[in-house]
């Protein structure tokens, strides 16, 4: 393993595909797992150009206007593109689904490139890409595994971890054209944990990311060359009973250019029951969640969140924590009973970050935009299609100032929220 420059978080690179040496390598990555929850891969395999050829492509697909990407958008069946406004104002993304990626990019390609070849040359790439990483996640969760004991890798991936699956989000960030006069940026993706067991990342050079410390400053996460970033997400954490730690992140954007990056999702299966075994939890220590199915997990996060668009960060400890009562017996927690901790939520976020406030959002899931559709539904509005016409006559008119267009906003994210329920298997489980 070797350190990033000096300027940036301390967080070790691990070479993939080196053996790790006990005493060294996996005891500062067990470190890193605890304290931050993110590390470094280094030696990952994929080429420098690949992800040229994977940014051009998408590059190719953000730069439709607004109409042609809401061909694959939140009211389209394939619902694949998510549009600015729902998550930040400056954040858009499409969603390519494992294991099947080929017909996944196929979906959206169709939809959005007339050229045969581009359409093709997507499709590829993103099978390709997507092969890649369900493979690099399987060999990264054997790792973090054997940071947790002796035998935890032997005994537990093959039972617990074999059916896990992964998806891809392409992120671009379109910051405002006066960021620059902003001295703390602005925030392109707020605060959120994400719903994996670990995330893979790869990001441009543009920089951005951040990660919560314990103490709640942000500390960022600087693109190092030739690496991945790796984080864990709720999942492991309660897996691994809190042992590797699922830590808040966003993406601040300084500088008036636009970013990309490219976020690989590794989760468990919908019916897994997520229960920590009791050897990792380990003797004399009691378990902090109490087993509950990834399913509901996820749609805990897709309801709570509410798709209210003033994101309050929920997390696996909001819906599974294992509560004590005084005298320190379990109580048994409902899921979803978190309103009494929703103001504290909501208190903690305004001092966690000096941003100009830009609203936001944890979950970029069709499900927080299935929440504003039951809103719809109990009859506050029921629009057919996204209002991107209005919003953009108002966009042009203020040169892009969205605060200037609240009430646009707030329409469009309504009316492009609005869809029928998704079948259970087509739901996403984003950060
Ligand atoms: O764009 C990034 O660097 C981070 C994205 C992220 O956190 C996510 O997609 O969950
Ligand atoms: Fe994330």
């Amino acid at each position: 393993m070797s350190s990033p420059p000096e300027n940036s978080l301390q967080l070790p690179v691990m070479d993939i595909h080196q053996p790790l040496l006990p005493s060294t390598d996996l005891s500062s990555l067990a470190e890193a797992c605890k304290e931050w929850g993110f590390f470094h891969i280094a030696n990952h395999g994929i080429s420098e150009e690949f992800y040229r050829k994977l940014r051009s492509l998408s590059h190719q697909v953000f730069s439709l206007p607004t109409d042609a990407k809401l061909r694959a958008g939140p009211l389209s069946p394939i619902r694949a593109y998510t549009p600015h406004f729902i998550a930040s104002p400056f954040f858009e993304s499409l969603r390519v689904s494992g294991p099947d990626y080929y017909s996944s990019a196929k979906g959206s390609a169709d939809v959005l490139f007339d050229q045969q070849e581009t359409n093709t040359e997507f499709c590829r790439m993103f099978l390709e890409y997507g092969t890649r990483m369900a493979e690099l996640s399987a060999r990264i969760v054997r790792v973090l595994l054997s940071c947790l004991g002796d035998d935890v890798e032997k005994k537990y991936y093959e039972a617990e971890f074999r059916r896990c699956h992964g998806y891809l989000r392409v992120n671009s960030y379109s910051p405002p054209g006066d960021v620059q006069e902003e001295e703390e940026g602005v925030e392109g993706l707020g605060m959120h944990t994400d719903m994996s067991c670990i995330t893979i990342l790869y990001q441009d050079e543009i920089g951005g990311l951040q990660v919560r410390s314990r103490e709640g400053g942000w500390v960022d996460i600087q693109p190092c060359e030739g690496t991945l970033v790796v984080n864990i997400g709720d999942l492991l954490q309660a897996w691994s009973n809190g042992q590797l730690r699922s830590s808040q992140h966003r993406v601040v954007l300084r500088q008036p250019v636009s970013r990309f990056s490219l976020a690989f999702f590794w989760c468990f299966e919908d019916d897994k029951v997520v229960e920590a075994p009791e050897e990792v939890v380990g003797k004399g220590s009691r378990k902090l969640y109490r087993p509950f199915v990834c399913l509901d997990y996820v749609r805990f996060r897709e309801t709570i969140e509410k798709g209210r668009f003033e994101k309050v960060g929920y997390t696996v400890d909001d819906f599974a924590a294992a509560l004590q009562d005084s005298e320190g017996r379990e109580l048994s927690i409902a899921n979803g009973g978190v309103e009494e901790q929703r103001e504290s939520k909501i208190s903690d976020q305004t001092t966690a970050s000096g941003l100009r406030k830009s609203r936001r959002c944890t979950a970029l899931t069709a499900g927080s935009m299935e929440s504003v559709a039951e809103k719809s539904e109990s009859g506050v509005k029921k629009i057919s299609a996204c209002d991107v016409e209005a919003l953009k006559r108002c966009l042009d008119e203020h040169k892009g100032d969205y605060k200037k267009c609240q009430t646009e906003v707030e329409a469009f994210k309504l009316s492009c929220s609005f869809k029928k329920p998704s079948p259970s298997q087509d739901h996403l489980k984003g950060s």
